[in-house]
């Protein structure tokens, strides 16, 4: 692994971690306020299925948002970290009495139940935890590649679903990422600021 990404995952980290409460929570309002806002915009009344994650180590905080979906009738999945292979995503429905569990890193998730996972193509949206994302929409993650690793099959196929949406606080934005061959690039990244679009 290149030093400059480690040296950047490390920098950033402690930035996000460094937010305030209170700027972590007008982040969550504007967020919600983003996402929703997208969602109208597209003026239909289908029920999307979306996966989305549980807020860890300063990451922009998704809970307001999962009530207003849960509200709105969407339909919610959260990552699990594989149980067999360990090194890739699978995505389980998240309802408000889901069983969980705390993963390798504490991150809840719900307990395996295979009538619950949704196959990646039939997700509408994913949206993506980051550590920093660049002016080209490249993105970089927590290490783990567990994103990329998941995505990897349908990045070769010139996919339509599921719509790739990186979130992020702005002070998670560098100017240039150092990339690799397997890094997955996106074409939508929200902030409370701002939409970016590739
Ligand atoms: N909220 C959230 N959920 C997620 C991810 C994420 O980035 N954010 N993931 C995205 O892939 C997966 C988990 N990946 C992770 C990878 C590393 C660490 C982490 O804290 N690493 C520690 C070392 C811990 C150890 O090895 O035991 C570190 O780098 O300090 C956390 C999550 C699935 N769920
Ligand atoms: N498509 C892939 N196939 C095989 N190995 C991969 C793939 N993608 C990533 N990896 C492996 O995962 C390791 C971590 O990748 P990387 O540093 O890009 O993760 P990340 O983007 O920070 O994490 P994440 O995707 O979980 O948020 C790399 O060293 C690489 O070996």
């Amino acid at each position: 692994m290149s030093n400059k990404r480690s040296q950047i995952r490390e920098y950033i980290r402690k930035t996000r971690n460094n937010l305030s409460k209170s700027q972590q929570g007008i982040a969550a309002q504007q967020l919600n306020m983003n996402f929703t806002q997208h969602l109208k915009d597209k003026k239909t009344t289908k029920k999307e299925h979306i996966a989305i994650y549980l807020t860890n180590d300063g990451e922009l905080d998704t809970s307001l948002l999962i009530k207003s979906l849960w509200d709105l009738n969407h339909y919610i999945y959260l990552p699990i970290i594989h149980p067999f292979n360990g090194a890739n995503l699978l995505f389980q429905r998240y309802e408000k009495n889901s069983p969980m569990r705390a993963n390798h890193y504490g991150i809840l998730e719900p307990k395996l139940n295979c009538t619950q996972i949704c196959p990646l193509p039939m997700l509408d949206y994913l949206l993506m935890p980051l550590v920093a994302f660049d002016e080209q929409g490249n993105r970089l993650g927590m290490g783990g590649g567990f994103y990329d690793r998941t995505l990897a099959r349908l990045h070769d196929q010139h996919w339509q679903k599921p719509q790739l949406i990186g979130l992020a606080h702005e002070c998670q934005k560098v100017d240039e990422l150092p990339i690799e061959s397997w890094d997955v690039p996106l074409k939508t990244i929200i902030t409370p600021d701002k939409t970016y679009c590739w």
